[in-house]
Order: structure tokens, then sequence, then C-alpha cells
């Protein structure tokens, strides 16, 4: 768990982060959203004491960072930035072992590492293993970036834009690789972004930061019903609303008895997902099938609209 106390940052009179507080529960994953310059990357990087705060403090499972060495905090956490910041003249292999390496960890314990995390990010260790940087897509090197901060088996990952440089598709994918990765290890993600469909997607909560201060901190739905500032609506987008709630809630959650013709959509697809295939097809009843395929039941568009309305 990391709990921000009253965490500020001055240089000079400004102060770009301002009187920040939080906490992050264990295995969750929690998103800084907020306009540029902000303070995003600033707050992020007073978590691993890249950046030492002015005032304030931040707590890791208890224990106040400054009490830590700097060495064996970077240690524990991972960290991951925007260009992946790999080690150009190193290999794959090389780059993902640095903090095992760092660690003392024995030579055949860091190759097993190595090859459990390419395989765990679909890298063929064969041929990637050897590699340099430069011979890998951008893609590549993303996921190699977070095998790198994984390596050490790190309880806590901050992300600094690291899916950015990424085209729509592989982002996407990344961004799952990441979820099942964090759900299966029970990582504490802290997670800065610009992007609201990745803030939505990946976290469980969502820190709203402007001109250095934290407007909101909430579930994600929290944020589109009951958003603590005009600049929080803004920022969600007033238009995205609907779709973005239904995004949130699946299938499961509006499923009635019943029979429908057609290809079943499965209880874990989005409600976002059934409305968009409904409305494809031309249909207003769809019906569901459990993960086994076998049929629970139907959805109906009126259903999913009635999930997607503004709450009382
Ligand atoms: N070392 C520094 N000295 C002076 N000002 C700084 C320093 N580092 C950051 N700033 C200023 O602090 C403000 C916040 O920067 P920060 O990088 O934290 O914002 P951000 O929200 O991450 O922005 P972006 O989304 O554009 O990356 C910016 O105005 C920046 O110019």
């Amino acid at each position: 768990m990391i709990e921000i106390e009253h965490l500020t940052k001055r240089y000079g009179a400004a102060a770009i982060v301002d009187d920040v507080s939080f906490r992050v529960e264990e295995g969750t994953v929690a998103a800084v959203v907020g306009t540029s310059g902000a303070g995003k990357s600033t707050l992020l990087r007073m978590i691993n004491r890249l950046v030492e705060p002015s005032a304030g403090r931040v707590l890791i499972d208890g224990q106040d960072t400054m009490a830590i060495p700097e060495d064996a905090l970077r240690h524990r956490i991972g960290y991951v930035i925007q260009g992946y910041g790999l080690f150009p003249h190193r290999t794959v292999a090389e780059n993902i072992a640095t903090v095992p390496r760092l660690l003392g960890w024995d030579r055949r314990q860091i190759a097993a590492r190595v090859e459990e995390l390419l395989d765990l990010f679909g890298l063929d260790p064969a041929e990637f293993a050897k590699k340099f940087p430069h011979q890998l897509s951008g893609g590549e090197q993303q996921r190699v970036g977070v095998a790198r901060a994984l390596a050490a088996r790190p309880a806590l990952l901050l992300m600094d834009e690291p899916f950015g440089a990424l085209d729509p598709v592989i982002r996407h994918k990344a961004q799952d690789e990441l979820l099942s990765i964090q759900r299966r290890l029970g990582t504490t993600v802290v997670l800065v972004t610009h992007d609201m469909n990745e803030a939505f997607h990946l976290a469980d909560r969502i820190a709203v930061m402007n001109q250095g201060r934290l407007l909101q901190y909430a579930a994600p739905a929290e944020l589109l019903t009951r958003p603590a500032e005009a600049f929080v609506e803004q920022l969600v987008g007033s238009a995205e609303r609907p779709f973005r709630l239904l995004s949130l809630m699946r299938v499961q959650e509006a499923v009635e008895p019943g029979t429908a013709e057609g290809e079943p959509l499965s209880v874990a697809d989005t409600l976002h997902d059934a409305l968009s295939r409904l409305i494809w097809l031309g249909r207003e009843v769809l019906p569901v099938a459990d993960a086994s395929g076998a049929p629970v039941g139907r959805i109906s568009v009126s259903r999913i609209l009635a999930h997607g309305r503004a709450r009382a």
C-alpha cells in the first residue's frame, strides 16, 4: 500500500505539486490524469525519490520512504517511462536482468527469470534475448521496458505514460497484458497517463490533478456520476460519459431471462461492446452465454441504455 500525505514540491515560489494526499491500496491500479504541466510526473517521481519532496511524505507499507536508502527504494519499486529507457548497448536479456544483477541474484536464477518474463510478454526468448533495443519495434521495446521493471518482482510499479508512443491496436494489447500480469502478481501500480480511455480501462481509482492540486480521487464510475468540479467533468468528457460508464459494466449486470436469435454475447463483454454489437447488427436483443458457452438469458438495447443514465 502507498500512502501519499500532504506531498508538495516547490521550485522557487511555484508549488508544482501542492499538498496532495491519497492512498493506493495493495494490489490495485491508480491512474493519475490531468492537463499538461499539472504535476503528474513530479508526483510520481517523488514516490521513488527521483524528486525530493519539499514537504509531506510517502509511506510504503507503512514505512516512510525517507527512512529507506535510495538504492534499496528503487530496487523495490519498478519504474517505466515513456520511451522505454532501455540501455541501448545492452541486449534485451541484459536489460531485463539489470535489477536482479544489482541485487546479486545468481546467474541461473537471473537467466530463468529473463526467460520467464520474455515468455510472459509474448517475446520468444530464442529470438529476442540477444537482440539490442534498436532491433526491436516500439511495441517490443515497450514490453521489454515493462518486463525489466517487473524483473525483481517489485510489489510496486510506477509507470509514466508507458504506452504513449504505441499505436492504438498495440496499445490496447499492452494494456490488457499489463492488467493480466498485475492481477496475477498482485502488483500495486501508479500510472500517469494523458489518455482517459487508458485510465478508465486500467484504473481502480483515478486521481485528477490540475495546477499541482488533486481535485478528486475516486473510482472511475464515481468520477463520471459525481464529478467534484466542472474541471473534472470536462476532463472525463461530458459527451463520453454514458459510453465510459457502459464500458465499466459487464453484460452480466444487465442480463435478463429469455431467449433471442443470433450469436450470443458473453457475460464478460462490457455493456459498451454489447451496445455496439446490437447497433451494428440492427437488433433489439441478443442472446447471452456464460464463459463455457451455455445460454444464460438475453440482453436488450433498452436495458443497456438504462445502465448508461445519470444517477439521481
Ligand atoms: N526541475 C524543475 N525545475 C523547475 N520546474 C520544473 C522542474 N520539473 C518540472 N517543473 C515544472 O513543473 C510543472 C509540472 O511538471 P510535470 O512534468 O510534473 O507535469 P506533468 O503533469 O507530468 O506534465 P505532462 O503531462 O506535460 O508531462 C511543469 O510546469 C514543469 O515545467
